[in-house]
């Protein structure tokens, strides 16, 4: 059976825009159920930390905005839906679950690579959000060189080189359908079952790696993920919950 976009999920592209982030922010006001903002190019894109994100065209750019009525840390959690969703489009479009694993907070990898990023940003007044912006994206097609990136992030990587040639609206339909199933699957029954996929599908469980954090470096063996979804890494000076890093392998 083919993939069929999902029931009351709206659907906005454009051919260019700054960031669907920035265009999401500008139209979350406006807009009644959850909506993905897909864009062929973007000028302006970012990722996490407010670094640049290289978006050429022929990858997947797109933000969902949802209207969240679950306290600011629950709301946080769709991360993980998120990454769990790209995780589940990969497989769908090309058959190879082994190739695929997640990264802590919530980056998809490909063969150890960086395939995909997420960009969580939420709108709101005292306490309550009135809007979530998930923005994905997808190197389907081309990779960053690598002097645009960190020295010590991930290697990117791309889709292409499993031998899979996937267009941008073929990924969103894939993508939309597997965030709506996951999305109902934590509405329905919280973070556990989504905590369980997730840390079946994670890069690195047990061994030793790096988190930073703004002020702290900790170096420890990978245990876990919490409840409330903080990394747990068991660290020469005890079990440190993390709550915002960037993670070294
Ligand atoms: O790994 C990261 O740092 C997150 C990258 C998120 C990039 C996507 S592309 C679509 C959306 N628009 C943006 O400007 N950023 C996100």
């Amino acid at each position: 059976m083919s993939t069929k976009w999902p029931e009351g999920y709206g659907l906005i592209t454009l051919d260019s825009v700054d960031s669907t982030m920035l265009e999401a922010n500008r139209r979350a006001a406006t807009l009644a159920g959850p909506t993905w903002i897909i864009a062929k190019d973007q000028t302006a894109a970012h990722g996490r930390r407010g670094r640049a994100w290289a978006n050429p065209k022929g990858n997947f750019a797109g933000t969902l905005v949802l209207q969240p009525r679950e306290a600011p840390e629950t709301v946080a959690l769709r991360s993980f839906v998120a990454a769990l969703a790209l995780f589940d489009a990969c497989v769908a479009l090309t058959g190879r679950a082994d190739a695929f694993s997640l990264k802590w907070p919530n980056d998809v990898l490909l063969h150890g690579g960086k395939l995909a990023g997420i960009l969580l940003a939420s709108a709101g007044q005292g306490g309550r959000l009135d809007s979530l912006a998930i923005g994905i994206g997808v190197n389907l097609r081309d990779t960053p060189s690598a002097s645009d990136l960190e020295s010590t992030a991930v290697g990117p990587t791309s889709l292409q080189t499993l031998g899979v040639a996937i267009e941008p609206d073929d990924f969103a339909l894939e993508l939309a359908s597997a965030y709506a199933r996951r999305e109902l699957e934590f509405t329905t029954y919280g973070f556990g079952p989504i905590r369980e996929a997730w840390l079946a599908k994670a890069a690195r469980l047990g061994e030793v790696i790096t988190a930073r954090t703004v002020r702290e470096e900790y170096t420890g063996s990978f245990d876990g993920v919490d409840a409330s979804g903080n990394l747990i890494l068991r660290t020469s000076k005890g079990t440190q919950a993390i709550a915002a890093a960037d993670v070294y392998f």
